[in-house]
């Protein structure tokens, strides 16, 4: 049996189920690949939101890093909540040394609001990790965290991801997931322009959205696409994902990342 491509995620662990490395394992799966992670920091959230969370030491994240890619070796890499300036820093200095395309997700707040990066690690975000994306792909609320620029409509993607590609990621992704209307994100690396729209569904049950976005893309890239076609087949993936994402708890619920797999 050949081995399915490899895919690694640096991200939190959410006790949940729904987000972060449990999230990004889920659809590295659902989609035919060997998912492997990096643990930065550990939650302990739920449906309601994030009671609490922990880092991990740079020298751990720096451990994992090693152990998978001087054996078993990468082929995308997924980078999320990574809490700190210091672990911003780690990692970035680790992608330095790796052609693997990385989508970069700046995770900055969860769906309830709750903080998951110190606002001290935002100038290392936008100085060290971002230059190191093949993919950066922020939602409005962190385009604003990151860049100061607010936007209200689908007509302000573009000055958003001008902003972002100011730091350097080769393509960004603006996820418009937060406006209303259609589910409508815009993918440009400053020359072409790919507009990615899905109708909105109507069901509170997203937490995770943006992470299985961002993983479903790594997979895809390590699958071989062009970065245009992983994100087009990502933007298909999380929205049948969404549409038929179920209550877990009193809150927020998961997004279903099996949808495409059947049940037992
Ligand atoms: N209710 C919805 N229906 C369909 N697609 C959605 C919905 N909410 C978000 N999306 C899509 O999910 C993806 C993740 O976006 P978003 O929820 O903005 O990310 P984040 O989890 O980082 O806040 C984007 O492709 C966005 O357009
Ligand atoms: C560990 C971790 N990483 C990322 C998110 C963001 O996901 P969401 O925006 O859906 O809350 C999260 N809640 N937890």
């Amino acid at each position: 049996m050949t081995a399915p491509p490899r895919v690694l995620t640096v991200a939190g662990s959410d006790s949940g189920g729904g987000a972060g490395i449990q999230a990004d394992l889920k659809t590295m799966l659902a989609l035919g690949t060997h998912g492997m992670s990096v643990v930065t920091a550990v939650t302990a959230q739920n449906s309601l939101g994030v009671q609490g969370f922990w880092e991990l030491p740079g020298e751990a994240v720096r451990a994992q890093y090693r152990s998978v890619v001087d054996d078993i070796g990468v082929r995308a890499v997924k980078t999320g909540m990574l809490a700190s300036a210091e672990l911003v820093e780690t990692v970035a200095e680790l992608l330095a040394g790796t052609d693997a395309p990385t989508v970069v997700d700046p995770v900055g707040v969860s769906k309830h609001g709750d903080s998951l990066l110190a606002a001290s690690a935002l100038d290392s975000v936008r100085t060290k990790l971002l230059p190191r994306a093949t993919v950066a792909t922020p939602n409005l609320d962190e385009v604003a965290q990151l860049t100061g620029v607010h936007v209200e409509s689908e007509d302000g993607l573009r000055r958003a991801a001008d902003a972002v590609l100011a730091y350097g990621p080769r393509w960004v992704l603006i996820k418009g997931g937060h406006l209303r209307g259609d589910a409508v994100d815009l993918l440009t690396d400053g020359s072409e322009e790919h507009v990615l729209r899905a109708p909105r569904h109507d069901n509170r049950h997203t937490h995770g959205t943006g992470c299985t976005l961002a993983s479903a893309i790594a997979a895809q890239l390590a699958k071989g696409q062009s970065v245009p076609e992983a994100v087009a087949a990502a933007k298909e993936y999380v929205t049948g994902a969404i549409a038929a994402g179920f209550a877990l708890g009193g809150g927020i619920g998961p997004v279903d990342h099996g949808w495409r797999l059947g049940g037992a």
